[in-house]
């Protein structure tokens, strides 16, 4: 039972404020909050960094969505909040576990699985799990601002303004900080499928799909690599936003000894929800980039017209629109375009909806999770494949990770691209389509490119 609060005794304090000139740099300002520390930074949103954990809500199973979303209105309900501004407003940011049965979950006999010694690198990730960070700095295209939050008993107007003033002066004096150091270099690497296993699996795959039993399955590959010197995730994100500004840059630390971080710089959105407006898309089907403009136009042209891809990319479309319907009052698909990456093309088609009721962006999260371009169809072959082809366990890679407001509003994005990481060690994940006509060499080399955003930030 909770006990009972006065409208005088607030259970959540947020407080903001501009942030004057000069604003310490996004790496100087992500080294100098304390963890866990959060970055959320879409290419058409305010960019949050953030450190601490005024609240952490976590949640479990297949209830996930439901339990962080009731868990957020029950934080919510009592709020003392002055924002300035709406980018300011109390948010939780966090993510979800890919399948319903968590990071932690013993697979199985899955084939080739590693050492039962072999700690996962999702040991310290819950299946879903938000933080109401307690210094929140948001750079808006009017000014940045600094938050800062606390909930329970002794969250006050007068300590959270205090904690403020604190802050403010504390960030301030990091000035613009200095340049980023050096990637750290590898090591060594292994990677969980060898080329034959990995040809096996997609010969298994593509046989499911000829008898019947499987339309689409989306097959993904980890690769461990061991670091030369000490991970700078400040210095990945902020070399990532130059090379991926159409991205999204995230990070999630929990609350894991030793120190974990799940970060990357995905393509791809799962929803946006503003009110009763959603917007998504589909993403789905992939080639490289040319070597010259003329060689680029080619490759995308070829893209556009490959019955393969065109298929593999029209299933998640439509998909996405089928688990819209029963939600909304109207949904329109637009055009399938190219959208190039600095080391990818995919096919893109963007879909907006309008909700015919006020819904909680978590319960759209859980309608599409996951969408065939991460899963497949149908959705309980396609998981059951996967559980029982990837000898490694996906925890969050490819799930949604995103925020939540206090009106139930959010953005949420898949996380693709993206390594969890001690200070040392990073795995990386990436995966591919698999429809009736996959070759798996050539799947082998989709795969090789969606390693390159990460492992170009790692390598020296
Ligand atoms: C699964 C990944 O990417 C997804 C799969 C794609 C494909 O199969 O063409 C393209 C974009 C993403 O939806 C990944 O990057 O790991």
């Amino acid at each position: 039972m909770e006990s009972p609060h006065t409208a005088d005794r607030p259970r959540l304090v947020s407080r903001s404020v501009p942030l004057a000139d000069p604003v310490p740099s996004f790496r100087t300002l992500l080294d100098a909050m304390e963890p866990p520390r959060t970055v959320w930074n879409a290419a058409d949103e305010a960019c949050v960094v953030a450190g601490g954990a005024a609240a952490t809500l976590t949640a479990d199973g297949a209830d996930r969505f439901d339990g962080i979303r009731t868990a957020a209105e029950r934080l919510f309900e009592t709020g003392d909040v002055h924002a300035g501004t709406e980018a300011a407003c109390p948010r939780l940011f966090g993510g979800f576990a890919f399948h319903a049965d968590g990071a932690d979950a013993d697979d199985g006999d899955t084939p080739g699985d590693s050492d039962d010694d072999h700690t996962s690198p999702w040991a310290g990730f819950p299946d879903a799990r938000f933080v109401f960070p307690r210094v929140q700095v948001t750079r808006t295209d009017s000014g940045p601002w600094l938050t800062v939050n606390a909930v329970g008993p002794s969250a006050t107007p007068a300590a959270v303004e205090a904690k403020l003033d604190e802050e403010r002066e504390r960030l301030l004096a990091h000035g613009e900080g200095a340049a980023a150091g050096p990637r750290p270099g590898i090591t060594d690497r292994r990677r969980t499928t060898t080329p034959t296993g990995w040809r096996q699996a997609v010969r298994n795959a593509v046989e499911r799909i000829d008898a019947g039993t499987l339309q689409k399955v989306v097959l993904a590959q980890a690769l461990e690599v061991d670091l030369g010197d000490d991970l700078a995730v400040a210095d990945i994100l902020d070399r990532l936003s130059d090379k991926y500004p159409d991205c999204t840059r995230f990070l999630v630390e929990p609350d894991s000894d030793p120190p974990a971080a799940f970060f990357g710089a995905t393509p791809e959105r799962l929803v946006s929800l503003r009110g009763r407006t959603v917007e998504t898309g589909a993403l789905a089907g992939t080639t490289g980039r040319g070597e010259t403009p003329a060689e680029d136009e080619w490759l995308a042209e070829e893209l556009l017209t490959d019955d393969k891809n065109v298929h593999e990319h029209e299933l998640v479309a439509e998909t996405i629109r089928e688990q819209l319907a029963p939600f909304a009052a109207s949904v329109s698909v637009g055009e399938r375009a190219i959208k190039r990456l600095a080391t990818v093309q995919h096919l893109h088609t963007p879909i907006t909806a309008e909700l015919a009721d006020d819904t909680h962006v978590l319960d759209v999260v859980e309608a599409l999770h996951p969408t065939p371009a991460v899963g497949g169809l149908p959705p309980d072959r396609a998981l059951e494949t996967i559980r029982e082809t990837e000898p490694f366990d996906r925890g969050w890679y490819a799930a949604p990770v995103g925020w939540i407001d206090a009106a139930g509003n959010g953005t949420f994005a898949v996380g693709l691209r993206s390594a969890v990481a001690t200070r040392r060690q990073a795995t990386l994940f990436a995966g591919v389509g698999i429809v009736g006509d996959s070759d798996p060499d050539a799947e082998w080399d989709e795969v090789e490119l969606k390693f390159r955003p990460i492992l170009d930030e790692l390598e020296a």
